[in-house]
């Protein structure tokens, strides 16, 4: 193959591999995105008739790679496997930007055909999305573009809280940040970021860009003219997918402005807490998703996504989504249209497709029977009469002049790729016909010639044949060469014979010869003017795929509603949370004992509960239910509980859980204590807080009095919160904060073991039960017996400067606040005034000598 010394070492690891692997194909994986070298890059783009960019190096050693755009690249990688393609995915260890040495690679996988459903490659259920940044550490733009929807929205962020949290939301496969952008920003830590020359924000040229785009004078009627930083990172991202995508972008049609305000926000903590769409091992099973997405299409499931991740705080849209959703239950005509959206499919990839002219055949059979099922859906449409769904019916339009073109040109199967040609049916155009006809039909013309030419001359022994130096001919026996019409015009003279040639036959030589490439590029050109013809249509159809992902969602809502036993939730405007009957939509599933539905109240007299009780009591079920509950709300479905009353929510906390952050460098405690900071710094009185264990990270009392006074600053701050605690010395709050309750979670023991009922009753827990539960988990019986043994004597005995201890079934004396109080000498409280951070060891000692002194 090749002699290995002569390369960079990572080319040698390249050549070793495909040595390993000739006849496949190579990617390789670097994080979320695939490179290919370029001899396989080549072959790939050959096969997928796209371009070729040689991109870039890899540790300095000019490797030349293949431009596929990252973000296509999983598409491109199941239509090779579609193809027919064997293919070889490498894992890199180490990144070559940085790393000085060989960079290894590994195989990971070898995908061929069969193996694998292109679906599982390549994930229709994920936005496309590409993101630039812009600003500096208080005001950030920011612009969002998916490129399979064409959805293009910037927005103006504060604080960097805010724009790692819309960061972490969004997940953009690529992230655009300046070039200037010092190294070690958090937002360097996202994957797939790119640093760019300063040129691409400069913000005139990006509005420039951005008005040439949507062919309009000034950017006012997008509202965002104002937005200079979002402007200039629209620009940017907008030069930079025009650039990887090499085209046009025709789909994208108009910018739109997000406001943060308008959302319930979620931090990136909390949302991996609730497991909206990732469950917390990583995978999509056991997810809020997973369980309430029956979408019929792939865009209705991503619209989905987008809603889970995103919830509303508009109360008449939520309503309107609401009403929507009643109307599709109403004699379950969800049932009539969930088949039909079916047999429509993923109309708003189809369209980009076609937007960025890399349509394929399939995708153009797909358009054509999604057009032809549009006008029973339509007709479909008008029996349900709420406003919402009527505004989408009138973007469900129908197109009999486009589905009557795809219906003449597309054959009913087409092949993957216009290439080969078979993809135009006969009929469509004459031209084409004729030319696939000739190349089709030659062996059939030139025997009929043949009987023709012989009825008309009386020659018996005439003969039509082929040969490569002369083309075709007619052929005599010399004998009868004088007998040959006039219109037979000599061509070869054999020993023994003679050669003509006639018009006719001329003609159809010049025709046949070249007849298989004219057939194909004539049904190419046809191909592609058909693709420029849509191209024209794509912003209504674009409005239609939109309509009709809404209308999938919806529809999947009151399916989910009527399977799930969801019921609709009402908003008001009195501040309140009350939930009757409430379940956990994701446990409920999963376990083979029923669930104990719970309720919950709260309201401006009650706005946090202290919730104790057992461990596997139900705690974190309960809170995390309550958690979901409202953000359904706020998506506009409907939720699991008999009844639902709630004011809208602003933000949603949690503070759940226990992980670390090695990568970040931050300790389980320092992590809790991060989330835990963050929760009290933006926190409001219209804010949803769940805090589950808050103080357990550190030493019994500096925990114990970190989750006391957090508990006070939340009820001091009147935020709807939900406070689950083993300390029960925090069971007393509800004395000196009266919007503080106490709720436990009940259990019981029956024949020496513990059973959890799960119900929520008022008042604190009796008691604790964990040596029971540490029992029913299997920690061996000497051990609980020593523990026992343990427990006893600390139960007796008083610890120096411990805080009063629980006793179980009576709630402990509150925690004496003035530790200072006892300590020998104010110096002490001097020290405890300085800032740790300016606390030079000098000061330290003058202050402890000022101490020794005075004693
Ligand atoms: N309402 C309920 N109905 C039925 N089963 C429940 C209910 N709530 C919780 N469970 C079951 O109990 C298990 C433990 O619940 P959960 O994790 O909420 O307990 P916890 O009180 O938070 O425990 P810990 O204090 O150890 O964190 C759940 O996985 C579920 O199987």
């Amino acid at each position: 193959m090749s002699d290995l010394s002569a390369h960079t070492p990572m080319m040698q690891q390249y050549w070793r591999l495909k040595n390993q692997h000739p006849d496949q194909l190579m990617f390789y994986r670097m994080g979320d995105f695939y490179e290919i070298f370029y001899e396989d890059a080549k072959k790939a783009a050959a096969l997928l008739d796209i371009t070729l960019t040689a991109r870039g190096s890899s540790a300095g050693q000019s490797i030349p790679m293949c431009g596929i755009p990252h973000h296509s690249a999983e598409g491109y990688l199941a239509k090779l496997v579609k193809l027919g393609e064997s293919v070889v995915i490498c894992e890199q260890i180490g990144d070559p930007a940085t790393s000085k040495g060989p960079v290894e690679r590994q195989v990971v996988r070898i995908i061929t055909p069969g193996t694998i459903s292109d679906e599982a490659l390549l994930d229709e259920r994920r936005d496309n999305l590409l993101a630039a940044v812009l600003g500096d550490e208080r005001l950030f733009g920011l612009a969002t573009l998916d490129i399979t929807s064409g959805r293009f929205t910037v927005q103006e962020l504060k604080g960097w809280e805010n724009l790692l949290a819309e960061l972490e939301r969004l997940s953009p496969a690529e992230l655009l940040i300046p070039d200037d952008w010092p190294q070690g920003l958090p937002v360097d830590k996202r994957r797939g970021t790119r640093r760019r020359a300063p040129w691409d924000f400069d913000r005139d040229t990006a509005r420039k860009s951005l008005c040439q785009q949507f062919a309009t004078q000034d950017l006012k009627g997008f509202g965002c003219e104002n937005l200079s930083l979002a402007i200039g990172a629209a620009g940017c991202l907008l030069g930079y997918a025009k650039e990887t995508q090499r085209t046009a972008l025709p789909h994208l049609r108009s910018l739109r402005h997000e406001r943060l305000d308008d959302t319930v926000i979620l931090d990136g903590a909390s949302r991996r807490n609730l497991e909206l769409d990732t469950n917390l091992a990583g995978g999509r099973d056991n997810t809020l998703q997973s369980v309430v997405d029956r979408c019929q299409t792939a865009m209705g499931s991503r619209l989905l996504t987008r809603w889970l991740n995103r919830p509303l705080r508009d109360r008449a849209v939520l309503e309107g989504r609401q009403d929507s959703i009643a109307c599709l239950l109403d004699r379950y005509q969800f049932e009539l249209i969930q088949p039909q959206l079916k047999d429509i499919g993923d109309l708003e990839r189809i369209l980009a497709r076609i937007g960025l002219r890399n349509a394929r055949p399939r995708d153009l059979a797909r358009l054509r029977d999604a057009l032809a099922a549009l006008p029973q859906l339509q007709s479909g449409m008008a029996q349900l009469d709420v406003p919402h769904l009527a505004e989408l019916a009138v973007s469900i339009r129908t197109y009999p002049e486009l589905a009557d073109l795809l219906a003449r040109a597309i054959i009913d199967n087409p092949p993957a790729v216009i290439r080969d040609g078979g993809v135009l049916k006969t009929g469509y155009d004459a031209e084409l016909d004729e030319l696939q006809s000739l190349s089709e039909n030659a062996g059939q013309y030139l025997m009929d010639l043949e009987v023709r030419e012989k009825a008309r001359t009386g020659l018996a022994n005439l003969k039509v044949g082929y040969n490569r130096v002369h083309g075709y001919f007619i052929e005599l026996p010399s004998k009868q060469a004088e007998s040959a019409p006039a219109d037979y015009i000599r061509r070869q003279t054999l020993k023994g014979a003679e050669r003509f040639i006639t018009p006719e036959l001329k003609e159809f030589e010049d025709k046949a010869l070249s007849a298989k490439s004219r057939a194909l590029a004539r049904e190419k050109l046809l191909y592609d003017e058909l693709l420029e013809h849509l191209i024209g249509h794509l912003a209504p159809l674009q409005d239609t795929a939109a309509a009709l992902a809404e209308l999938d969602v919806l529809s999947n809502l009151a399916e989910r509603a009527l399977n799930l036993d969801l019921n609709r939730p009402r908003f008001v405007e009195e501040p309140c949370m009350r939930i009757s009957q409430g379940r956990h939509p994701v446990v409920e599933q999963v376990l083979d004992t029923p669930f104990v539905a719970n309720d919950l109240g709260l309201d401006d007299n009650t706005r946090m509960l202290i919730i104790t009780g057992p461990n596997m009591g139900g705690k974190s079920t309960y809170m995390r239910q309550t958690a979901l509950i409202v953000l359904l709300a706020h998506i506009g479905s409907f939720v699991p509980a008999a009844s639902c009353e709630l004011s809208l929510v602003d933000r949603i906390f949690t503070r759940i859980g226990s992980s670390d952050d090695l990568a970040g460098g931050r300790s389980t405690f320092m992590v809790e204590m991060s989330e835990t900071a963050n929760i009290l710094h933006n926190a409001s009185e219209r804010s949803l807080v769940l805090m589950d264990e808050v103080g357990r990270g550190t030493s019994t009392f500096d925990g114990l009095s970190l989750a006391w006074s957090a508990a006070e600053q939340l009820a001091s701050l009147r935020a709807w919160t939900l406070f689950a605690t083993h300390y029960f010395e925090l069971t007393v709050l509800p004395e000196s904060e009266p919007v503080v309750a106490n709720v436990h979670l009940n259990a019981t023991e029956h024949n020496e073991r513990i059973v959890f009922l799960h119900h929520v009753l008022p008042g604190p827990a009796s008691q604790s039960y964990g040596l029971a539960v540490a029992q029913l988990a299997g920690v061996p019986a000497p051990v609980i017996a020593r523990a026992r043994e343990h427990l006893a004597r600390l139960e007796t005995t008083s610890l120096p400067h411990e805080m009063p201890r629980s006793v179980p079934g009576q709630p402990a004396a509150p925690l004496q606040n003035d530790l200072f109080a006892s300590l020998p000498h104010p110096v002490l409280e001097e020290l405890a005034k300085i800032n740790p951070d300016d606390l030079t060891p000098r000061r330290a000692l003058e202050l402890l000598y000022t101490w020794k002194t005075r004693i």
